[in-house]
Order: C-alpha cells, then structure tokens, then sequence
C-alpha cells in the first residue's frame, strides 16, 4: 500500500493550494471550500462533499485537474472518488494511515441525516433543497410538501409586512417604490434595487413586498444571493439547468436579498441571464445589497450594469422622529404578548436619542428593556434604561465631550491653568481663551447656559451666552480663529 503510506494532509493541503492558485480564490471557493479528503487506497483518492451536486460537478468538471495535481504530490494516484458525506456509504474504519489523513469533520447540519439516507433524488430542486441546507440557509425538510416546491425559496418572517414597517423621510423613497411593486400595477422599476448599511430594513421591505404579492396568488421566490447560488449550481448538475430557467420564468416576482454575496462567474453569468430573462418576459426582480451596484466590486461589469438599469434606491440612518416612531410601533406588538408592558414616554424618547445606528439596534434595545421588565418585575424608568443599555449606548454613540475636556485642552493650548478659567481675572490673556472655552462647551456638548455658567466657577448664563455670542462674531471675520477654533474641536473629537 505505497499510496497509504505516502499520502497524508499535507498533500492534500498542497492540491488545495495550487488548485487556488489555478482557478482563483472565487472558483476555488465556491467548488472546494466544502470538499474533505477521506482516505486513500490503491491508487485512489476518496474525497467527500455535502452534496449530490458538488459531487457530480466536481467530477465533471475539475476530476483530471485533481488526478493531475495528485499525480503531481504522489506518482502512484490514478484515479479520484468522490462520495456525499453520511449519503452513499458507512464510513470506512479509519486504520492510523487513513486517521492521519482524515480532515476534520464539520458539524452536522440538523435534517441532513433525514434528507441524504438512502435517499434518490428524482427532483433536482429536492437537491438543489439539500445544498441550500449545507450552507445553512432556508433548511427544508425533503419530506415535507415544501420540499416539493419549486418555488418555496427562504421562509418569510411574518412579521415583516407593510402594516409593520415605519415610514420616515430616510426611506421614503424606498417604502414607495416596494409598494408599488407590490401593488401589481405594470412593472415600471425593474429591476428594483434597495441598498442600505445593516439593519436598516432591507430584508423587512423586500419581505413584505414578497409577502403582500404571494398573498394575491402570484408566484413569488424569495431568496438570499448564496440561497439563489446553491440552487443553480444543483439544477446545473442535475443537467436541469433548462427546468431551473423554465421554473424561473414563472415566477412572477423574484428576490434576491445580500447580493453582496452573490460569487464566482459562472453563478453571476446565470444570475443575469435570469435577470435578462426575468426583465424581458416583463416580471419583476428586486434586489438588496449592502452597497450600490457600482460598489460591488466582486461583481462581473455586465451584473452590475444591470443591476444599475432598473431603479436604484438608498435607505439611509433612520432620523430621531423614524427612530421614536419604530420604537413607538414595536410597542404596541410587544403589548400584544405582554399586555402589562408599557415603556413611559421618556424612556422611549431617550432610547430613540441615545440608539441612532439601525432599526436593529433599536429592537435589541427594546428587547433589552422587555427582557428586563418580565424578569425581574421591575417597572421601566429612566434610570433602569440607563442601566441596561449602557453598553449599547456608549458603542453606538459617538465619543461624549466633557465639559472638563474642553477645560484641560484649552487651558493646555493657550498656556494658562484652569484655575484661571474658572476664577474671577479679568485679564486679556485669560478673558479670550476663558470665553473659547465657553464657546466650545455650549457647541460640543448637551449641557445647558446655566449648567455651563456653573461649571464656570459659577458664573451667571447671560454671562456664557456674552462669551457664546462673542466668539461666532470674532470667528466670523478673524479667519486665524476660526481656524484655531475648528483646530480645538478636532482635538476634542480625537
Ligand atoms: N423602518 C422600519 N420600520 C420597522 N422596523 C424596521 C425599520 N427599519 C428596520 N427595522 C427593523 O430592524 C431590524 C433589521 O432590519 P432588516 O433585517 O430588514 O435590515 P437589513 O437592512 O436587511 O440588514 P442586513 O443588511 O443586516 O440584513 C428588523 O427587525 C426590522 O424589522
């Protein structure tokens, strides 16, 4: 048994390697990311795959380039099995040869011993289902109904309808094109493409889109861009690719959300042919990314031109009033489970002030709050929002300045101590940088006139408003200043 002996990971680590190095990191990844090396015999390589589909491109597509790389790490290797892992057959009793060359193993997906047992897929979609689930989205089980159904695609969250999504002048546009969309009048924005930073609603929007155009019995196929990946590459395999487009071309409304995600050419060139196909037979495709399409730049130029025709839409931060609004609409839905549960108004108020990056964010936030509320039976205050969501704040919020900061730099930058600051002289050289400082509390920080006053060594507010007015008026003309002014603000901002 020269191959046993002579073979081990090392080897295979090396085929990996130059196989990236052949085909390049988006090919490599798509095809050998999930490909294990078994054990070895006679000649033979024995790898495994997740997939029935894996296994059947691999070998049709790339068997003489691994027979060939293999030849390259040990003469004697003629010949490379691929087997679906936990499918096909037990697995071998590992003699030490065979241990030392098994890689190790990844984690049971949950339904997969169900799905892959004996089983003979006669549905390429059933496969496509069983892909889709070794990658960890939109997990099917193969014995229900659904798994029968070609156009299931990814659950929809029910909870993400148009009656739960909260208008606000950042998504507006947006909000309105979905809903045009969704109300099935003649297709004019196709395709529609939503992009936005996390959490901001992308995935709410196009799933009550895909909801509201199910619910009026059109064929509707919701879909991450990884989900839409594993179900070409299975119809491909199970030589249904022409099925898989025909099925397509019935949909009436296709979704494909994270396109950011979307890789490797061959996926991308599929993904526009159905896109070409989709838009010219007239049916409607929405889109969602992280970024706009000119900005995926892993993305072949003819996806991303397409990708710009059709109606491109940002949804940006959410403002206070959106923030106060969303918060205001979860609620009303949580008092549906919790009837008890109120949040008084001016805890919800600082939370929509203080938590300003996503409606994520503000949900986690809410969450916390509940939470809190049924565990311990305490009522929400101010004081316990505070407390709760203290670390939640202080990431999300841009740094605080203090009044004591502004103290210290400025007492540093002008060379006089901050005794001088607060104390009563009077003189030029303590008078101007007092004042500055003044200034720079009342723009770089919440606090009030006479909170300012005070920690001024008690001064009186109309005193720091002198000071306030004083410095926009000499900052106006004195461009060194204003200068010096924007110079003191980067370095309390750093
Ligand atoms: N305008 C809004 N009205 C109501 N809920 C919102 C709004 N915006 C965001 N949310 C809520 O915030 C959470 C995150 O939204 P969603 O998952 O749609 O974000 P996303 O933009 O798709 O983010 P990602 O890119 O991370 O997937 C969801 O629970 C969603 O319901």
């Amino acid at each position: 048994m020269q191959v046993q002996e002579a073979v081990g990971s090392e080897h295979w680590n090396r085929v990996k390697k130059r196989l990236r190095a052949e085909l390049g990191e988006d090919v490599f990844s798509s095809w050998f990311a999930r490909v294990d090396l078994e054990d070895h015999s006679d000649g033979t390589i024995r790898l495994s795959v997740p997939t029935r589909f894996l296994k059947q491109w691999i070998q049709s597509h790339y068997n003489d380039q691994l027979v060939g790389l293999w030849k390259g790490e040990c003469e004697s290797v003629h010949r490379i099995e691929l087997t679906v892992r936990g499918a096909m057959r037990p697995r071998p009793t590992a003699t030490p040869a065979t241990k030392s060359l098994s890689a190790p193993k990844r984690p049971k997906i949950p339904g997969s011993e169900n799905r892959m047992d004996g089983y003979t897929p006669i549905n390429p979609v059933v496969d496509a289902q069983a892909a889709t689930a070794a990658v960890g989205v939109g997990r099917i089980d193969a014995s229900s109904d659904a798994a029968r159904d070609v156009l299931q695609g990814a659950a929809l969250d029910p909870k993400y309808t148009f009656e739960t999504f909260v208008e606000g002048d950042s998504n507006g546009l947006a909000l309105a094109a979905a809903r045009q969309v969704a109300s099935g009048s003649p297709v004019t924005f196709n395709p529609l493409y939503l992009h936005a930073s996390v959490g901001l609603g992308k995935t709410h929007l196009m799933q009550a889109v895909a909801a509201k155009v199910r619910a009026s019995g059109r064929k509707v196929l919701y879909l991450t861009a990884e989900h839409f990946m594993y179900r070409f590459v299975a119809a491909l395999k199970a030589q249904s690719a022409l099925a898989f487009k025909e099925t397509l071309r019935t949909i009436d409304l296709l979704l494909i959300d994270d396109m950011q995600f979307l890789h490797g050419k061959q996926v991308q060139q599929e993904f526009c042919h159905t896109l070409n196909a989709l838009i010219d037979g007239a049916r409607q495709v929405i889109v969602a990314a992280d970024r706009t399409p000119s900005e995926l730049d892993t993305l072949d130029d003819r996806v991303r031109s397409r990708l710009s025709g059709g109606l491109v839409v940002g949804i940006q931060e959410p403002d206070f009033s959106l923030r106060r609004n969303i918060l205001t609409t979860r609620v009303s839905q949580t008092q549906r489970t919790y009837a008890n549960f109120e949040v008084p108004e001016n805890v919800l108020d600082y939370v929509a002030r203080h938590v300003v990056s996503s409606g994520r964010d503000l949900e986690g936030a809410l969450n916390r709050l509940i939470a809190h509320n049924q565990l311990t039976n305490h009522p929400i205050t101010q004081d316990m929002a505070e407390l709760t969501l203290r670390d939640l704040i202080r990431s999300s919020e841009p740094r605080r300045v203090k009044i004591e900061d502004i103290q210290r730099v400025v007492s540093k930058h002008y060379n006089v101590t901050k005794a001088d600051l607060l104390s009563a002289r009077r003189t030029r050289t303590i008078v101007r940088p007092r004042q500055i400082a003044m200034y720079l509390a009342k723009v770089m920080t919440p606090r009030s006139l006479p909170e300012i006053g005070r920690r001024f060594g008690n001064r009186d507010h109309t005193t720091v408003l002198h000071a306030v007015r004083k410095i926009e008026e000499l900052a106006r003309t004195d461009t060194g200043l204003s200068q010096e002014l924007e110079l003191l603000k980067r370095m309390l901002d750093a």
